[in-house]
């Protein structure tokens, strides 16, 4: 099994990325969809991490300059929210902190790809979607929708999380079967995770909140930090199946799972391979 990992090269930093995330508890700003709030901030106070979902374009100049982090996320935008995720975006990246943006189902209005196309030219330093998600970014069209579902797998996008990551600066990663991450030169794939986690509503958005957590403790390393992040994610839903009846039992097990993960199962479990 282990051999077909090279994950003996990744799983120490993905648990002294994870100490940190707990021992620093990094503030992060979430700009996120209405669907998801919940979720995202259970998954990050899990963690370790100190979630604010504070999202008025009134509070940003005053609150942003004090977080570790941002993520954004444009599931359920609408022109009142783009800019207050603009104006937060522009900041985090002129005080040089990192943020994420999670296209979230960019490809369903004209409106939505565009303003995520506005949202990238801000610099982020992760962009988090899924297949379907970054093919469309990449491709700056909105092709076929199932809005925040996934009508690709994340291999397929492979090439289009490359172009992306190249045009824009940002790693981009990939969620699905195979979680991908790539800075448009390094490709690696992140092998955690369990189906059943696309059954429940907002993981997607709950893991773009955790990279932030795990970029703010390691900004210089957005890549490493963000396979530590997905490895994390994936090894909690991992180990919240083996407890769950369905996906409602998930959501709950998948969270205490994230609380109380020791080095020894995370060690044991981490499956990273280079893909490229
Ligand atoms: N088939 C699968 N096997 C294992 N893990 C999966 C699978 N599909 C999704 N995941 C995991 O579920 C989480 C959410 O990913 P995904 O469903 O792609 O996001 P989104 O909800 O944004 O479409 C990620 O941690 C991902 O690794
Ligand atoms: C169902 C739905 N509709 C708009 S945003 C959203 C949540 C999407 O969450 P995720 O991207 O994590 O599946
Ligand atoms: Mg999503």
């Amino acid at each position: 099994m282990e051999s077909k990992f090279d994950s003996k090269e990744w799983s120490s930093g993905v648990w002294t990325h994870f100490t940190d995330v707990r021992r620093r508890s990094p503030l992060v700003q979430c700009i996120t969809n209405l669907v998801s709030m919940d979720l995202v901030a259970n998954t990050l106070l899990s963690a370790g991490a100190s979630p604010a979902m504070v999202h008025s374009v009134a509070e940003v100049p005053d609150f942003t300059p004090h977080v570790h982090a941002l993520c954004v996320n444009v599931g359920t935008l609408t022109p009142d929210w783009l800019p207050s995720m603009k104006a937060a975006a522009e900041l985090a990246s002129q005080l040089g902190k990192p943020w994420v943006l999670d296209p979230a189902a960019v490809s369903c209005s004209g409106f939505r790809l565009k303003a995520c196309l506005e949202l990238v030219e801000l610099k982020p330093s992760v962009i988090k979607g899924n297949g379907s998600e970054i093919i469309a970014l990449s491709s700056a069209s909105q092709g076929h929708t199932k809005g925040a579902d996934s009508s690709h797998e994340s291999t397929e996008a492979i090439e289009a999380a490359k172009s992306l990551a190249l045009s824009s600066g940002a790693v981009v990663a990939v969620s699905g079967a195979v979680d991908i991450v790539t800075d448009g030169k390094r490709v690696i794939g992140v092998h955690n995770g369990t189906k059943m986690m696309q059954k429940i509503t907002a993981t997607g958005c709950s893991l773009s909140g955790l990279v932030a957590a795990f970029l703010a403790v390691d900004p210089l390393h957005p890549l490493e930090a963000t396979v530590s992040a997905m490895s994390i994610f994936g090894i909690a839903g991992e180990l919240g199946e083996e407890m769950a009846n369905g996906p409602a039992s998930l959501r709950m097990h998948l969270i205490d799972s994230l609380y109380g993960l020791d080095e020894t199962t995370v060690l044991s479990r981490v499956k990273i391979t280079r893909l490229g």
